[in-house]
């Protein structure tokens, strides 16, 4: 009941009229009074909202499990005390609620409750780990090593410090979009402190070996750190079994809220690295400011519910990915799979379309909310860096497709992504002269454009 009346309030400010334009340009404050909404006009809106593109963008971010919301309720209207005030009933609950939540992160990966920091998000914990880590043993060690097709976070993360005076290096890729361990063993120094490997890629889903890498890190005594934003609860992890001293989550990624997230850092051996927050010392010392409690406990009940249910969301997800593969190859040639076939998370299936160019295809697709690789560069014409590191060639970069399939995707979303994407690839192809040539057999790699 809290949960619907909740959603009708959401409705109501949705429906609420936009500020007058008159207002925003003059500087005169205007405060949001939401009009009295009839209930027709929400049942128009929940049209509009049933009448959206269809979700097929997961690695961006999924939808909040109805669940998580729920139990974050209470903590925002009733036990809505600050975890830190130690005087009162409000603080002792909502402290209590943060610690089952810290409990429930730390279930999902293996490791001990102590061994959680709460963070503002993946971005937060990739700097702090990398950042942290690098500043703290830096009279012994400057050296950090990661990949090429690691998160911006990461590689903006590793900039700062090369500009700081560290030495970083991006590990290349294979052609499938996985690291070469002996290249890795080779790049680990004596003054390496930190070895950064995503565990699953957004772009291109890809897994990379975890426990391969942790066994590599711990026998030449490198701290490893693992970008897990799009792996925790999605695929199985843990910390002791991996080898991982750090981890960092993102609560959206994994039916949770938006702006939580966390950090695993490893007790023993105990890794120790520089808070980047002054302030009041919460989290041991090493991530100032309050905890936002109810936040905390969304991003808690949602790593539970996937500690629970990673296997049948796992059967869902491969059952549904391999649908939208099967319905799109069966019908369409020169169709590729970027990344490899087997070491992936199967909610990410990023393809490849030849002889079509990518942004009118993404255009043709509006009824469908797909992306061409990551969120953040998502406003950029440039070929992704994932796909670059990988040698996909220039054209077919261009062209590339990420579709994000999750615990709620339908078959019938899937099958209406199949027969949109189909329909438009074949209309984009029907138009394009490199098509036609390609159709009359020749190879048009041979031939000799004009120079500019
Ligand atoms: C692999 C990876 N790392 C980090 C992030 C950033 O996470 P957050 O939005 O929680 O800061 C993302 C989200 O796009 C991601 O996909
Ligand atoms: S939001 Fe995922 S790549 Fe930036």
């Amino acid at each position: 009941m809290a949960l619907v009346r909740a959603g009708r309030a959401a409705l109501r400010l949705l429906g609420a009229p936009a500020a007058p334009a008159a207002a925003m340009g003059s500087f005169r404050t205007f405060t949001a009074q939401p009009e009295p909404v009839e209930e027709e006009t929400i049942e128009k809106k929940g049209v509009v909202m049933r009448g959206a593109p269809m979700y097929l963008d997961m690695q961006a971010t999924t939808p909040m499990d109805p669940r998580v919301v729920d139990a974050m309720l209470p903590f925002m209207t009733e036990q809505y005390g600050n975890p830190h005030s130690r005087t009162h009933l409000y603080g002792w609950e909502a402290e209590e609620a943060v610690e089952v939540a810290r409990g429930q992160v730390a279930s999902v990966i293996g490791a001990d409750a102590k061994e959680i920091i709460f963070t503002s998000g993946a971005t937060e914990s990739n700097n702090l780990a990398i950042k942290g880590v690098a500043q703290f043993y830096k009279d012994k060690k400057n050296h950090v090593i990661t990949t090429q097709t690691d998160h911006k976070c990461v590689l903006d993360s590793c900039r700062y410090l090369q500009q700081r005076g560290f030495e970083v290096t991006y590990l290349p890729v294979q052609k499938n979009g996985l690291i070469d361990l002996q290249q890795l063993a080779d790049a680990i120094r004596p003054e390496t402190s930190l070895v950064s490997v995503m565990a699953v890629n957004n772009e291109i889903g890809v897994v990379q070996p975890l426990a391969d890498i942790g066994a590599l890190c711990r026998e030449k005594k490198v701290f490893f750190h693992t970008d897990a934003a799009q792996a925790v609860g999605k695929i199985p992890i843990d910390v002791n079994q991996m080898n991982i001293d750090l981890l960092s989550i993102s609560g959206h990624k994994l039916y949770g809220p938006k702006g939580i997230g966390a950090i695993y850092i490893r007790r023993r051996p105990r890794v120790r690295l520089e808070a980047q927050m002054s302030g009041g010392g919460q989290e041991r010392g090493l991530r100032s400011g309050t905890v936002p409690h109810f936040l905390a406990v969304g991003l808690g009940a949602a790593c539970d519910i996937a500690r629970q249910e990673m296997g049948r969301d796992q059967q869902h997800i491969k059952r549904l990915s391999d649908r939208l593969y099967n319905g799109i190859t069966q019908q369409l040639e020169g169709v590729v799979l970027n990344g490899d076939p087997e070491a992936r998370y199967w909610g990410n299936v990023n393809l490849s379309f030849a002889y079509v160019e990518g942004e009118s295809l993404l255009m043709g697709l509006k009824d469908v909310a797909v992306s061409s690789g990551s969120a953040c560069t998502s406003a950029s014409l440039e070929p992704s860096y994932v796909l670059r590191a990988l040698g996909v060639e220039e054209d077919m970069a261009h062209t590339s497709i990420r579709f994000g399939i999750g615990r709620f995707t339908t078959e019938a979303e899937v099958d209406r992504a199949v027969e949109l994407t189909v329909q438009h690839v074949n209309k984009l192809r029907e138009m394009s002269p490199l098509w036609e040539m390609v159709q009359e057999g020749i190879d048009i790699k041979t031939i000799e454009w004009a120079q500019h």
